[in-house]
């Protein structure tokens, strides 16, 4: 039989069905689609193929999904680091922005993103930034399989004037955007304590509508919840809650304070969590109680936040940290186990995006956004046990391969779809402009 793509692996990880690891196994692709999975002898036999990829020390995985990102704010990494995050937001980052962002900004900012994305392994992101068109025609031109956030704030800025202006702005944008394959649209009002009452209203109503996710930062500090609980007498997850926002479309982000009742709250209305350790390390933000989320079936997944209070969108260093982490939280060494994170880190977040169906496991049917990682360095040796080793050893730098809907992005560590010489040279650019 004849197929695109045949990838023989030492180890193909599907992430579903859980636990299981296959040795010496192979992917067929057709189509954009993964058509077997099968032993490599069979495959052999079976299949003929027009690209047939030997990797005999590698492990393949689905590709990572990064389920919360600003992907242009790659321009102001480390332009303020050790700060609280308020400080860093309305002191720092909110000034830089009303001054620089443009669409040429979010362009290349967003080149840079995806660049750094693809070579970590990272196959789909959830954005959430101005001038959402901008970062959905780089993720196409680039072939990345991306979840667009259709911002909303209150107050204007550079891409929209008022609530009901980002609102409109948005929907046009999911109107534009509804057949492009590898893009997906969700709301994204950037938090409780920026967007008031009436255009939450308007979301969930048109969210419930035309079935889209609100994916929305929620509970990062406690100042956040204290200022809200002095203004309105609620914890802001009680606000949302009175709103009809708790639902299946809802992706909240960091979610570092958060009361027995709250995840309560939050499993009953099948909400999602979106954990991003790293960037709650750095801004001194708090910890997500992951392990009790879970042990409620609350479903977790990762991301990384921006690259500006990251300070990288590295999501094999954001599973270490998970991992990490969730120990130290729940004072519990087996609280997160490796696998765990892999799934945060895959599955659980084309379920929090709704994409599940498509991607996040190699399982037939679905697309083949795939990630080979090289296991043969000596700093994941010996190897008794691959995911462990790709959770707690390995390095992003270790990926050798990436595949989107079939489509090969990095060939041997090299991009396919990103000149990575002019886009070095934008990137000085903006570096002047910015330090001038
Ligand atoms: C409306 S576009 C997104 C907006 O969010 C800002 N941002 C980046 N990181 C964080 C964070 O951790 N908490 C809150 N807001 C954040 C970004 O700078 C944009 O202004
Ligand atoms: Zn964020």
């Amino acid at each position: 039989m004849q197929v695109d793509t045949l990838i023989h692996a030492r180890w193909i990880i599907p992430v579903e069905p859980e636990s299981v690891t296959y040795e010496h196994h192979s992917l067929a692709i057709d189509g954009g689609r993964i058509v077997d999975l099968l032993p490599t002898e069979l495959a052999r036999q079976k299949y003929t193929a027009t690209h047939v990829e030997e990797l005999a020390d590698h492990a393949l995985l689905p590709g990572l999904i990064n389920c919360h990102t600003h992907a242009a704010m790659t321009l102001l990494r480390g332009i303020a680091d050790d700060l609280h995050l308020m400080d860093w937001l309305q002191h720092h980052i909110w000034p830089l922005e009303q001054r620089w962002v443009s669409e040429a900004f979010v362009r290349d900012g967003t080149e840079l993103a995806i660049a750094e994305m693809i070579r970590g392994g990272t196959t789909c992101f959830q954005d959430m930034y101005f001038f959402p068109e901008v970062a959905a025609q780089q993720a196409i031109l680039h072939g990345i399989r991306a979840s667009i956030g259709l911002i909303v704030v209150d107050f204007p800025t550079v891409w929209a004037e008022n609530g009901d202006a980002y609102i409109e702005k948005g929907l046009a944008l999911h109107d534009q955007l509804r057949h492009e394959p590898l893009i997906t649209t969700a709301f994204a009002p950037h938090a409780p304590y920026t967007v008031s009452d009436a255009p939450l209203k308007k979301i969930r109503m048109f969210a419930d509508e035309l079935e889209l996710p609100v994916h929305m930062h929620v509970h990062e500090t406690r100042h956040e919840v204290e200022q809200e609980q002095a203004k309105t007498g609620m914890r802001p997850l009680q606000r949302l809650h009175e709103l009809g926002l708790i639902t299946p479309s809802l992706m909240a982000v960091h979610m570092t304070q958060l009361t027995g009742e709250e995840m309560d709250l939050l499993r009953d209305g099948g909400a999602h969590v979106v954990h991003c350790p790293e960037s709650n390390l750095k801004l001194a933000s708090g910890f997500c109680p992951v392990a009790e989320l879970l042990a409620r079936r609350v479903n977790v997944a990762l991301g990384t936040d921006g690259a500006a209070s990251n300070n990288d969108l590295d999501l094999f260093g954001e599973m270490r940290t998970a991992a990490l982490l969730a120990k130290a939280v729940a004072n519990d060494a087996s609280a997160l186990p490796a696998m765990t994170a892999l799934k945060m880190a895959t599955i659980n977040g084309a379920k929090a995006i709704g994409i599940d169906r498509e991607t996040g496991s190699l399982e037939i049917g679905k697309a083949a956004d795939v990630i080979a990682v090289d296991l043969s360095e000596l700093e994941t040796q010996p190897l008794y046990c691959p995911v462990s080793q790709i959770v707690y050893a390995a390095s992003r730098r270790q990926v050798s391969d990436v595949w989107v809907a079939g489509k090969r992005l990095l060939k041997h560590r090299e991009l396919t779809t990103i000149d990575l010489a002019a886009l070095t040279e934008k990137i000085g650019q903006w570096r002047q402009r910015l330090s001038a």
